[in-house]
């Protein structure tokens, strides 16, 4: 963390302007080798938070690479806490690496990806539920992953979180004090008083562990599996719902070989939809990998989206399909109901139970709104409208649920009035599963796991 890192922090490639971040100690002396405002001004006397105008000069030529504006920002108050220069310059490719050479050999190293955001956190500016929510940020391809993005960044799950965390810290003080005065003791009264409070955090532990299915759905998106026979129109009913030409279409069976992923914003969230080879009967060589493959999406898969060609009849391809997706969550279409109809709906109902089938056309647009509709209701099943904290990712999840677990531990140990020591052990456990989730203790190899996801310059 003594080091001065550097980084392009735009995406590499032409654009209306490119920003090249510096920070650490030496970020300033460093800027101040390249750097001449104009008019001309000391680097140090630069007001911090505004951006001046001048230019890049290579330090060796006297040339001016390019012109820019600059930003300084002063220890702590920077997006890292440490002493930090932007230069915004013009949003060419090569201009920009020029620039970030120049910094490079002034001094400074290049940033690992997401270096400036871990030592935002190793600084104090953020937890880790806040620096993982700066990559959600990012990446969300909806309104509500954005939502929910934007909510952990700025504190909503930490808040709950840390309130949890000092509410057991409480108790485990109460049992310090115990174990520190043995004479004292802890009467039976106290004991439920304290397993009473522990009870408390735990069904709000559960509570926000039951959060899970909605903040992965607005963080992830569902993954749907467009499966069928082939040539029933899954790859257009792929099109259709991105209203793009994505995929290839054609009246020859087997047009698909390789699956196909796209998301599909529905609303304020969005689906990852995969278009896949058609699964039959006594397939081709060439098929045999694309229907490997389909298979693999559909395990994958939150729902599959089966399509059946309702003008013509069902066939044994059909019936192969149907038994491949059973105990599937799945959604059954009736594709090309734009021509006469003849698929027995009977027969179908014979051999798939459930829910009741969906009249579609891909190449009409029929029946997309209700089933966009259907999809939607589905997806948010069960999952409270409140305005809540909300957990997004696996790792909050088992955090919670061994802190819950050890939870459970101290509740029968205060029941079963075991001795302070044992009860203190689980209750201590418990802390280090929620400090770990704030970050509050880490190990390094988590936070490698955490800012790889990162780019560069973040
Ligand atoms: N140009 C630019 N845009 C950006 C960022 C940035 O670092 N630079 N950000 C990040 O990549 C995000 C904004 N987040 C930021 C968070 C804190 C501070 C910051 O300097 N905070 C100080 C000063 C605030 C003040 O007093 O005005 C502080 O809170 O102490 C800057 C950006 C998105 N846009
Ligand atoms: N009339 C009509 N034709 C459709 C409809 N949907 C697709 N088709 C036609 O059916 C043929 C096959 O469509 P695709 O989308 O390639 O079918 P697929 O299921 O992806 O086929 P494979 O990739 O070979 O498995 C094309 O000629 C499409 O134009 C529809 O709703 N109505
Ligand atoms: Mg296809």
């Amino acid at each position: 963390m003594d080091d001065t890192i550097a980084a392009i922090a735009t995406p590499l490639g032409e654009g209306g302007i490119h920003i090249v971040r510096i920070s650490g100690k030496n970020a300033w002396p460093i800027a101040s080798k390249l750097f001449r405002a104009a008019p001309p001004q000391a680097t140090d006397s630069i007001p911090p938070l505004k951006a001046t105008f001048g230019h890049i000069v290579d330090p060796e030529t006297q040339r001016v690479l390019d012109e820019v504006l600059l930003i300084r920002f002063e220890a702590p108050r920077s997006y890292t806490c440490e002493d930090v220069v932007e230069i915004h310059g013009h949003g060419g490719a090569f201009v920009a690496a020029r620039i970030l050479q120049s910094v490079l050999d002034a001094g400074a190293r290049l940033a690992q990806p997401g270096e400036f955001t871990r030592r935002a956190f190793l600084n104090g500016r953020l937890d880790l539920t806040q620096a993982e929510a700066v990559a959600d940020l990012i990446h969300a391809a909806s309104d509500k992953a954005l939502a929910s993005a934007v909510s952990q960044l700025q504190g909503k799950l930490s808040e709950t979180l840390n309130g949890l965390y000092d509410r057991l810290l409480a108790v485990l003080s109460q049992l310090e004090a115990a174990i520190d005065f043995p004479e004292e003791g802890l009467e039976f009264e106290r004991k439920q008083a304290m397993a009473g409070q522990v009870r408390a955090v735990q069904k709000e532990i559960d509570q926000l562990i039951a959060t899970f299915r909605a903040g992965r759905i607005y963080r992830e998106g569902w993954n749907v599996a467009l499966v069928g026979k082939p040539n029933v129109g899954k790859s257009s009913l792929l099109n259709a719902l991105l209203k793009e030409d994505r995929a290839i279409v054609t009246p020859h069976p087997g047009t698909t070989r390789d699956v196909l992923e796209e998301r599909v914003r529905i609303r304020d969230l969005h689906l990852n939809i995969v278009d896949t080879a058609g699964i039959r009967h006594q397939p081709e060589e060439i098929e045999e990998e694309g229907i490997r493959r389909t298979r693999r999406a559909l395990e994958k898969a939150d729902l599959a989206l089966v399509v059946l060609d309702a003008s013509s009849p069902l066939d044994g391809n059909d019936t192969l399909l149907l038994d491949e997706v059973k105990g599937k969550p799945c959604f059954l279409l009736l594709n090309k109901s734009d021509r006469p109809a003849q698929l027995d709906i009977q027969t179908l109902a014979q051999k798939f139970p459930g829910e009741a089938p969906l009249n579609i056309s891909a190449t009409t647009g029929a029946g997309l709104d209700t089933l966009v509709d259907r999809l939607y209701t589905r997806m948010l099943e069960g999952v409270p409208s409140g305005e809540g904290a909300v957990i997004t990712r696996e790792r909050h999840r088992a955090a919670l649920a061994n802190a819950t677990e050890a939870l459970a531990n101290v509740v029968n140990s205060l029941d079963g009035d075991l001795s302070e020591d044992l009860v203190a052990v689980d209750l201590n456990t418990a802390l280090e599963h929620l400090g770990g989730l704030l970050g509050k203790t880490f190990v390094e190899d988590l936070l490698d796991q955490i800012f790889d996801d990162f780019c560069i310059g973040k």
